[in-house]
């Protein structure tokens, strides 16, 4: 039996953080191809083929501009409406999702702020997921980490060569992941990934190794940098 892959593209956060009158999906990233962040990330994905569904979750409010924006890819895609918290846009996306997958079937979800992920990441996760169920694109921390219980001193040195800073996507096989978010539905926004919640779950989840170019677009200055990044790429 084959199994489908579905991609869930998390776009459901207003981004608080990025300090813009608007959620920074709408923000020109590729000023040569005049392209937004949402449109660039969706367009990325339908040009990887590797999919047979692929998911935008949005907020109910910028629904409209958001199929707008795509109107490109219109019949390549499924929309859902994001809920309060990341998990909570993760869970609707899976809800979407029941009328169509199979247990043993594979769900990629990934941030849409982080555009500059490579096909081969992308890949290895499918690859891997259907091997291990769970899985996570992560990189080693190279500073040093502390832990702090009030913020204002160290209290513990963590070695840094077991700390592993989680990217996505992160991948699973369907009924994994609709298992562990269902045993945990009442405690979701305690969770910032998907991970987590499967590793409480008290399955497995093995790591797919990330890189430093897929940063999350968080604030300003990140967009700085991936606009850079973008604009020497149409240069070479
Ligand atoms: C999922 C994630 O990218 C893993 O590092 C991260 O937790 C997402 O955080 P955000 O609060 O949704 O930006």
């Amino acid at each position: 039996m084959s199994q489908k892959a579905y991609a869930l593209l998390m776009f459901g956060g207003v981004g608080a953080r990025f300090g813009w009158d608007k959620p920074k999906q709408f923000y020109v990233i590729d000023e040569i191809r005049r392209k937004t962040l949402l449109q660039f990330v969706v367009q990325k994905f339908v040009d990887f083929k590797l999919f047979d569904k692929i998911v935008v979750v949005c907020p109910e409010k910028y629904l409209d501009e958001t199929k707008k924006l795509l109107r490109e890819y219109i019949n390549l895609l499924d929309f859902v409406i994001g809920g309060d918290t990341r998990e909570h846009s993760v869970w609707n996306g899976l809800a979407f999702l029941e009328n169509f997958a199979s247990e043993e079937d594979i769900v990629v979800i990934h941030d849409g702020a982080r555009p500059l992920v490579s096909k081969e990441i992308v890949q290895k996760n499918i690859e891997c997921a259907k091997h291990y169920g769970a899985v996570v694109t992560a990189i080693n921390a190279t500073d040093t980490v502390s832990y702090s219980e009030s913020g204002e001193r160290v209290d513990e040195i963590i070695p840094r060569s077991k700390v592993f800073i989680h990217q996505t996507p992160q991948t699973f096989k369907y009924h994994i992941i609709k298992s562990a978010m269902e045993s945990c539905i009442e405690i979701l926004h305690t969770f910032t990934d998907e991970a987590s919640i499967v590793t409480a779950f008290g399955i497995d989840v093995y790591y797919i190794s990330g890189s430093r170019m897929n940063i999350k677009v968080t604030t300003l200055e990140d967009v700085i940098f991936v606009k850079r990044h973008l604009n020497d790429e149409h240069l070479d």
